[in-house]
């Protein structure tokens, strides 16, 4: 058990239209975080978690924490304006010993411990990975209303989070980024424009990121199915 963590929770959930940062809102009666949480503590890897917030949730994200049977360290890290910020603050927060990381959205709250040992076990031999599935849909590429083309769905995956990667990597690669204006929506996206690296650990197709309120429907069917 030596693995770190950083969870990105600072969102604000637009997407969602809730009152509230949507990983507060309730899935069965527990926080969505709640669940992340719950996933990470039952992996035998993680060791330690760090969990980027706006300061306005810490009250609420300190009582989910404190409602937790656990002696693994749950740390809050001051979350930025998007999701690449957050993280990079996650990584400057890392204790000094982490040399590999793994990233999991806070939204990703169907998770299981298995995928977090999966993750874990690649970290050992991957500079820089993601979970992903397969796509099944066949995707297009639009221009206004126009399909300007049909991408070779064979070649797609749909990725997820964990990501993990070298903590000294990725960190370049962020500090690469904002000296270059770069905004990505994942973490691999940096390591794929320096030009390294990034491995496909096969996802779980289970574990959706509650996006929308359509999302919360789903999750709820999974986890009741899981009961
Ligand atoms: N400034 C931000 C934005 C997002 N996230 C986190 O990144 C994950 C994925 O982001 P997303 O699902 O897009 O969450 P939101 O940004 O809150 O949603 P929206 O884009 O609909 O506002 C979430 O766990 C979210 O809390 C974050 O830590 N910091
Ligand atoms: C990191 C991610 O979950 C991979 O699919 C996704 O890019 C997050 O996107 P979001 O817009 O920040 O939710």
């Amino acid at each position: 058990m030596t693995c770190h963590l950083l969870i990105p929770a600072a969102g604000s959930g637009k997407r969602m239209g809730a009152a509230c940062n949507k990983l507060l809102l309730p899935l069965l009666g527990e926080p969505i975080l709640q669940w992340t949480l719950k996933a990470a503590i039952a992996s035998d890897a993680i060791a330690w978690i760090g969990v980027m917030a706006q300061p306005h949730d810490y009250p609420d994200f300190q009582k989910i924490f404190n409602s937790l049977i656990t002696d693994k360290p749950i740390r809050l890290i001051q979350g930025g304006a998007t999701r690449q910020i957050s993280v990079f603050n996650g990584l400057n927060a890392l204790p000094t010993d982490s040399d590999r990381v793994l990233i999991h959205d806070g939204a990703r709250c169907l998770v299981t411990p298995d995928l977090f040992d999966r993750c874990d076990r690649a970290l050992q031999k991957m500079q820089g990975f993601i979970a992903a599935v397969p796509v099944k849909d066949t995707i297009k590429v639009v221009n206004g209303d126009m399909v300007t083309d049909t991408l070779n769905r064979d070649q797609l995956w749909a990725a997820q989070t964990p990501q993990g990667f070298q903590v000294d990597i990725l960190k370049n690669a962020h500090q690469t980024a904002v000296e270059q204006g770069w905004e990505v929506t994942d973490d691999a996206a940096l390591l794929e424009n320096v030009g390294l690296a990034v491995q496909i650990v096969m996802g779980e197709e289970t574990n959706i990121k509650v996006t929308t309120p359509q999302d919360l429907a789903i999750a709820e069917f999974i986890l009741q199915q899981r009961k």
